[in-house]
């Protein structure tokens, strides 16, 4: 048998469908909900996402501000532009695209980002909220995964939920919503003793790791849901080039019930996702000036 396939590209038009009416009815009233994205550095992989955010924006209707930074500025000059984001009205959304460079203290940058305007969900209060089970925004990565598996009602309540990765920005928050739903988490990584004896037990397998392939179907459930949040450029062999998932999918696909695809499955879902949050910060904004 083979697994049926979760196309991102496919939930994240119907979903920004129904975003660009929420931003269209909110533009009525005089308010263009705005996302504002800081880069910096010249990561070619990071160039791709921060365009990728841009033309999501343009397309549901939002508008977007986008500040490019050589590798080498002075940290001084990317707090000064956020407490300027903080403070302008008319930015719901503020996101320093991730990883920054080694003069960074990483934490710190988040920290300066006004938790009402923090779409990323990373701020420490905001990280706090969703572990209190009061999620002020839900960090995108994760938030696009529970759509997906709502969109297939994948039954969550009591199954065993095992994901690969503890990262804050995949692996943490996934945890912690999956664990609010239901599931029963298991959160595995690199000090993880027979990994695949945990992946075996999954009814959700989600794979957050950064490494091309290594899941592959003798590890896999039969019938299990698998979530490929991997974005990896394989560097050689048949494929240099082409991007990949951390799921061996030509193994996978024949063993598991539903799988999601590299490319056009989680990272299409992530910019929807942001877009939601931009999105949800407007409404915020207007009811709050309205009282
Ligand atoms: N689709 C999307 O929208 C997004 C995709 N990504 C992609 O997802 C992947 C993960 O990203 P991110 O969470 O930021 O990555 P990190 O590098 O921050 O985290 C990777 C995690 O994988 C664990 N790990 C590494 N090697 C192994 C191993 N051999 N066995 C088990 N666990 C292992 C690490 O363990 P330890 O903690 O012990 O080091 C760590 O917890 C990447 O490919 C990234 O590009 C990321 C964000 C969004
Ligand atoms: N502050 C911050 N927030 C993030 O959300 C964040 C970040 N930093 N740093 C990097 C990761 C990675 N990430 C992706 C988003 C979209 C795709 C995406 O659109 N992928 C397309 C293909 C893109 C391509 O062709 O390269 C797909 O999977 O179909 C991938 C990865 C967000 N991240």
């Amino acid at each position: 048998m083979s697994a049926r396939i979760l196309d991102g590209n496919a939930l994240s038009a119907t979903v920004r469908g129904r975003l660009a009416e929420r931003a269209a009815a909110l533009q009525s009233r005089g308010v263009t909900p705005c996302l504002a994205v800081i880069l910096v550095g010249e990561d070619p992989a990071s160039a791709v996402y921060v365009r990728n955010k841009v033309a999501g924006c343009e397309k549901t209707g939002m508008r977007s501000l986008k500040d490019s930074y050589p590798a080498d500025v002075d940290p001084a000059v990317v707090f000064a532009r956020i407490a300027e984001l903080n403070a302008d009205p008319t930015v719901h959304g503020i996101l320093v695209q991730l990883p920054l460079p080694r003069q960074f203290d990483s934490d710190a940058v988040l920290e300066a980002i006004a938790p009402e305007k923090d779409v990323d969900g990373f701020h420490a209060e905001n990280v706090g909220a969703l572990m209190q089970g009061n999620p002020r925004f839900i960090p995108c990565t994760p938030y696009g995964v529970m759509e997906m598996l709502k969109s297939q009602n994948v039954p969550l309540k009591g199954a065993e939920a095992v994901i690969v990765g503890r990262s804050n920005i995949v692996g943490k928050p996934m945890a912690m919503l999956l664990l609010a739903a239901g599931c029963t988490v298991t959160v595995c990584h690199s000090q993880t003793r027979d990994l695949a004896f945990h992946t075996r037990r999954a009814d959700i397998l989600v794979a957050a790791v950064g490494r091309p392939r290594m899941i592959t179907g003798d590890m896999v459930k039969p019938g299990a849901t698998v979530i490929d949040v991997g974005i990896n450029r394989l560097q050689s062999g048949p494929d240099a080039g082409k991007l990949c998932g951390d799921v061996d999918f030509a193994s996978t696909k024949d063993v598991a019930g539903l799988i999601t695809p590299v490319p056009g499955g989680v990272g299409p879902m992530t910019i929807t996702m942001l877009l939601a949050n931009t999105l949800e910060s407007a409404e915020r904004s207007a009811r709050e000036t309205k009282k």
